[in-house]
């Protein structure tokens, strides 16, 4: 059992602002600085430094989702300024450069992605907002409401394409179809999306028949990499990569260039870290199975032995730590429903995955890029300046 001697050491350069920490020998601490604590952290029992040493992330987020850790003030800023912190124990090697082996076969993503896509849509619908889009929000003006926000983003992405009605657009990961049947309606596209989750795909055609949009939209509920179809003038792909894992990144863009015509346009939305490609053994283990953030030069390595070319890059790092700061809020305005419906674990489980998200974009270890592809020549049709993206 750890005794509090080692945790002091441990916790003592972790903070850049007053934290009072409560140790389970009934001791307490202060660290980050004199003046009132803006948190406290509370131990209510020992933490075995066998299993803290072996596995830091899984150790801790389940002490805070066995209540054995207490958090009382905001998770996000703890986590934030111990990832800020020179010295801290989140900054350790360890952490930073978790590998864990990964199944990506067919069968594998589909269970890793219906653990966490099928939970409900009726959960999703509590903290989502009604547009049900699951990606980093784009808030061109601060007073931009969540739904506002991903209606931006939605039209940022499509403007991007320079879509030429009548075109058509492949949507890799199309979540709740909210994108694709903007592009459908707005922009006279002819859509279709893949998703390997079975909640998301009854939704999107519920929405299409809705929508009157038979003809020109279609879901296909399979794994991208089993799509057998005609390449497309454009293609999206929002918040999926992160889904692809390592081995599988570079036949990811490959099957972008594959399904893209030689005068098309890709749009590619995703998480990527700052140094180099990692999981967090936590989140792998309790949220997103199978989950990889790619490093920002992996990704662009990959797209250029894809013979994609990058045309266009733009970074919404502080967009999505925004979007997941309105998420938890909705979230915990929620609680006690979604406690009685999923049990206080499960409740403390998302509400820390949510937190610590916007934590890392906060400290700035991840970013969300928008990679504009073009195939071969193709850029040659390109406006020569970005003004048609406004
Ligand atoms: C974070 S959600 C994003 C959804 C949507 N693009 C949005 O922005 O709201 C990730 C999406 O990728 C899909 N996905 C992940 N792996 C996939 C795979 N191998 N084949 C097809 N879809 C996949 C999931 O089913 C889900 O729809």
């Amino acid at each position: 059992m750890l005794d509090s001697m080692l945790f002091k050491t441990i916790l003592k350069h972790s903070f850049d602002f007053p934290v009072k920490v409560n140790y389970a020998d009934g001791s307490s601490k202060q660290y980050g600085g004199d003046g009132t604590p803006e948190a406290e952290i509370t131990f209510r029992d020992n933490i075995s430094i066998k299993e803290l040493i072996k596995n830091p992330s899984v150790c801790l987020g389940e002490a805070y989702m066995d209540g054995i850790i207490d958090i009382q003030g905001s998770i996000q800023k703890i986590i934030a300024s111990a990832y800020r912190s020179e010295g801290s124990f989140l900054r350790s090697a360890k952490l930073k450069k978790y590998h864990p082996h990964q199944d990506h076969s067919e069968n594998k993503n589909k269970a890793d992605i219906q653990s966490h896509y099928d939970i409900g849509n009726d959960f999703y619908k509590l903290w989502l907002d009604s547009t049900m889009t699951y990606s980093c929000a784009y808030f061109e003006k601060s007073s931009d409401t969540l739904e506002q926000a991903q209606m931006n983003k939605v039209h940022h992405i499509l403007k991007k394409l320079n879509p030429q009605p009548g075109k058509t657009m492949l949507d890799i990961g199309c979540g709740w179809g909210t994108l694709m049947l903007t592009a459908a309606k707005e922009y006279n596209l002819k859509v279709t999306g893949i998703t390997l989750s079975k909640e998301q795909y009854d939704y999107v055609n519920q929405q299409i028949k809705h929508l009157g949009l038979e003809g020109q939209a279609e879901v296909i509920l399979e794994d991208y990499r089993e799509l057998k179809h005609e390449p497309f003038d454009y293609i999206t792909s929002v918040g999926m990569f992160e889904h692809v894992g390592h081995a599988e990144l570079p036949r990811y863009f490959k099957i972008v260039n594959k399904y893209l015509k030689n005068d098309g346009i890709a749009l590619i939305h995703g998480i990527t870290r700052q140094q180099g490609g990692a999981s967090n053994a936590w989140l792998d283990k309790y949220i997103f199975p199978g989950g990889y953030i790619p490093g920002l030069v992996e990704n662009m390595t990959d797209i250029v032995e894809a013979q994609l070319q990058l045309s266009d890059l733009e970074s919404l790092r502080r967009h999505y730590q925004k979007t997941l700061e309105i998420w938890d809020k909705n979230f915990n305005a929620h609680r006690e429903e979604i406690v009685a419906k999923m049990g206080e674990r499960f409740t403390r489980m998302w509400d820390l995955y949510l937190q610590a998200c916007a934590a890392s974009f906060e400290a700035g270890n991840i970013d969300v890029m928008q990679f504009q592809l073009t195939k071969g020549p193709s850029g040659i049709n390109m406006p020569m300046t970005r003004e048609y993206m406004n």
